[in-house]
């Protein structure tokens, strides 16, 4: 460590005023930021040579590796932005919940939240054990210089799918079931994990993140009346504790983002974000039209486009970029996380593409 993250260290430009943090909040940018859900890790060989064997959650509250891991991506593509090597389960483990994420399949909780009771007894997080986050994130902001870090938190929804369920799950049904069942346990259980959440992006913020991404991956999977009344106050509750913009407290962009939210884009935007992130399957010109002129956009190429051949892939990046411009802002992504089988190179090309179709000079 000690070797600069970035090629570009000339740059005067602090990370509040960069591309990423401008499209965010809709102000002018010199090209489209651009960055890839699950940069860190996957794909990449010098993570899985410096992750091996270390268990994910221990890699995850270890400074050091989080830092080069974190580093590895902005080192190897030139993207716009880093995102914290962590895990959404994460705030959950340091508070005492039993969870190990198992390789290729996912967290996978011990005692899954059943009853009433269960809900109760889940133990808090308090900040003073997330000294190694502010370890963390306070040596990535003075190695990344100008490059803006994101902070990241998993959303009550999505975090409370995995405590009910035990683990993966495709139709969510116990959650569900455990929702319209439980009303109030619902709410109390989700007001616990928003809590948890709002902790820890608050401690990334206030160590040094530029931005902050709420990943609430699951929601799609909720009709709008059941995350208008049963989620969104929660995430609400979320992203409004990192301070009120209108007040002047603060000046870090939300992104919030989850996987086939077409119908539910409009709520995302307004439970208190300045980007919404959008998958692969609504276009950004409608997704634009959809959440309205007050909001940035973020994404959105189809992860599996990288596997593609190369005029398969630029036709896809450009078409892209161009139904960006239809958005306050644009901020480059993918529409869900980087596959593990993708060719680094190719992560590699796509930035370069964005940056030569999108430079002002
Ligand atoms: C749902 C979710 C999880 N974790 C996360 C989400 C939301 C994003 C999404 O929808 O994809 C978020 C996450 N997980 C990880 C990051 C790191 C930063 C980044 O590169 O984006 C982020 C932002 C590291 C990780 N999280 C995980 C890994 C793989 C662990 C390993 O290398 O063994 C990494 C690098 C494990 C994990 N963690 C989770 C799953 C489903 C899995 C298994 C799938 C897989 O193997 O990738 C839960």
């Amino acid at each position: 460590m000690g070797t600069p993250a970035t090629a570009d260290t000339s740059s005067p430009t602090p990370p509040a005023d960069s591309d990423l943090v401008r499209a965010a909040l809709g102000r002018p940018v010199d090209r489209t930021p651009v960055w890839f859900m699950r940069q860190a890790g996957r794909s990449l060989p010098e993570y899985r040579a410096l992750r091996a064997g270390t268990a994910m959650l221990q890699a995850c509250q270890d400074p050091d590796l989080v830092t080069e891991i974190t580093l590895q991506p902005v080192r190897r593509h030139g993207v716009d932005a880093a995102i914290l090597f962590s895990d959404i389960v994460l705030p959950l483990v340091v508070a005492g919940v039993d969870i190990e994420i198992k390789p290729g399949v996912g967290p996978v909780v011990a005692e899954p939240v059943r009853t009433v009771a269960d809900v109760d007894a889940l133990p808090d997080l308090h900040p003073d054990q997330l000294g190694f986050l502010v370890t963390a994130v306070r040596r990535l902001v003075a190695e990344l210089g100008p490059t803006p870090l994101i902070g990241f938190a998993g959303a009550p929804f999505t975090l409370a799918t995995y405590l009910i369920e035990g683990g993966p799950s495709k139709e969510h049904a116990r959650t569900k079931a455990f929702m319209y069942a439980e009303p109030e346990a619902w709410q109390r259980l989700l007001t616990k994990l928003s809590v948890s959440a709002a902790v820890f992006l608050r401690t990334q913020v206030d160590a040094g993140a530029s931005a902050v991404q709420l990943f609430d991956s699951w929601a799609g999977v909720l009709s709008a009346t059941d995350y208008a009344a049963r989620v969104l106050p929660h995430s609400r509750a979320v992203l409004d504790g990192l301070g009120d913009r209108a007040a002047g407290e603060r000046d870090v962009p939300r992104i919030h983002f989850g996987v086939g939210t077409g119908e539910l884009l409009p709520l995302i935007g307004s439970a208190g974000a300045d980007v919404v992130g959008v998958d692969w399957r609504v276009p950004l010109d409608e997704a634009a039209r959809r959440v309205g002129p007050g909001y940035s956009l973020q994404g959105n190429l189809d992860p599996a486009v990288l596997l593609a051949d190369r005029d398969t892939l630029d036709a896809e990046v450009r078409r892209v970029v161009e139904q960006g411009r239809a958005a306050r802002g644009h901020v480059f992504n993918l529409g869900h996380g980087v596959l593990p089988d993708t060719d680094p190179g190719a992560i590699t090309h796509v930035v370069e593409l964005v940056h030569e179709l999108t430079s002002r000079a």
